[in-house]
């Protein structure tokens, strides 16, 4: 039996697309989290997580758009630089943002090529079926491993209506159409986000390539959550599909309280702080 180099593997070697095809056959779910600087990719890796997405998810959680339409390469490449730079063992995994990849295989492959070459990701995410089989083919036949993402995709949401479960009904049999799609032409994993679980379970039991699921059920082979939501960094409402590990917004809204009170009233610095 092989070992698992997912987790607890010795090696410091980068988790690989093949891995993670293996995982799925030895029935080991994974997770997955977004990561956009190098303090959040330090913490995962320690934490074993085996694959890193710098999501264009950056767009809501750290660049204060309210969507993840105006995301540029230029703001994924920079934050995927500074997640590559740090570290050694997870798969870094960079999205393709709105209109960088759409209008077809060239456009793609051009701006893949940056994140790879320049950003030093190991394999890049674009949002689409079967109508962006075309760039996944020749991506991953140029050796740039491909994730799809299906179901609900964000960048679409004006044309989707918004925030809305995908799959349902009749959209079933265009989902199931769409895994086929981008499995066929040469995708090494899928997410699938905001479809009804046992649609989503029925993808993974039909694909060979492992689903990741976002709203999707428990049925997946692996699952991906927005760190800032996971961990209670985000404010206000948070999608349903989201469970809160932590309140990091909690503890950092003391600290930084705590700080200014102690600095209005002077106890900081006190001596030890301070040089002779
Ligand atoms: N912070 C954050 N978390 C995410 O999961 C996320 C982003 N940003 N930005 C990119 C996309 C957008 N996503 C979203 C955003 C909102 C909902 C949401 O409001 N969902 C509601 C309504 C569902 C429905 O009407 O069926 C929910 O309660 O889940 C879902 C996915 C997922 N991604
Ligand atoms: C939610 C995940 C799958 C994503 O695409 C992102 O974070 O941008
Ligand atoms: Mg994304």
């Amino acid at each position: 039996m092989t070992e698992s180099v997912l987790y607890g593997g010795t090696s410091t070697a980068r988790v690989r697309t093949v891995h993670l095809q293996q995982a799925k056959e030895r029935g080991e779910r994974w997770a997955m989290l977004t990561a956009y600087d190098s303090y959040a990719a330090q913490v995962f890796e320690e934490a074993g997580i085996p694959v890193l997405l710098v999501g264009d998810s950056a767009g809501n959680v750290v660049l204060g758009h309210t969507s993840t339409v105006p995301v540029t390469v230029e703001d994924l490449l920079l934050m995927t630089k500074a997640v590559t730079r740090s570290t050694r063992r997870a798969l870094i995994v960079a999205d393709l943002p709105f209109g960088s990849y759409e209008s077809g295989p060239q456009q793609a492959f051009d701006t893949a090529v940056r994140l790879m070459k320049e950003g030093g990701a190991q394999a890049v995410k674009l949002e689409g079926g079967a109508r962006v089989a075309p760039q996944i083919r020749l991506l991953s036949q140029s050796g740039m491993p491909v994730m799809a993402h299906i179901g609900f995709t964000p960048q679409s949401e004006n044309t989707l209506g918004g925030f809305r479960v995908q799959g349902r009904g009749a959209g079933a049999e265009q989902l199931l159409a769409d895994a086929h799609a981008v499995q066929e032409a040469g995708a090494f994993a899928v997410v699938m986000e905001m479809v009804p679980a046992p649609i989503a379970a029925q993808v993974t039991a039909e694909l060979s390539i492992p689903t990741i699921g976002i709203g999707a059920g428990v049925g997946c082979d692996a699952q991906v959550l927005v760190w800032p939501d996971m961990a209670g960094m985000t404010a206000g409402r948070v999608p349903r599909f989201v469970k809160r590990y932590a309140d990091l917004r909690g503890e950092l809204l003391r600290a930084a309280q705590e700080f200014a009170t102690e600095v209005r009233d002077g106890t900081f610095p006190a001596a030890e702080h301070a040089f002779e």
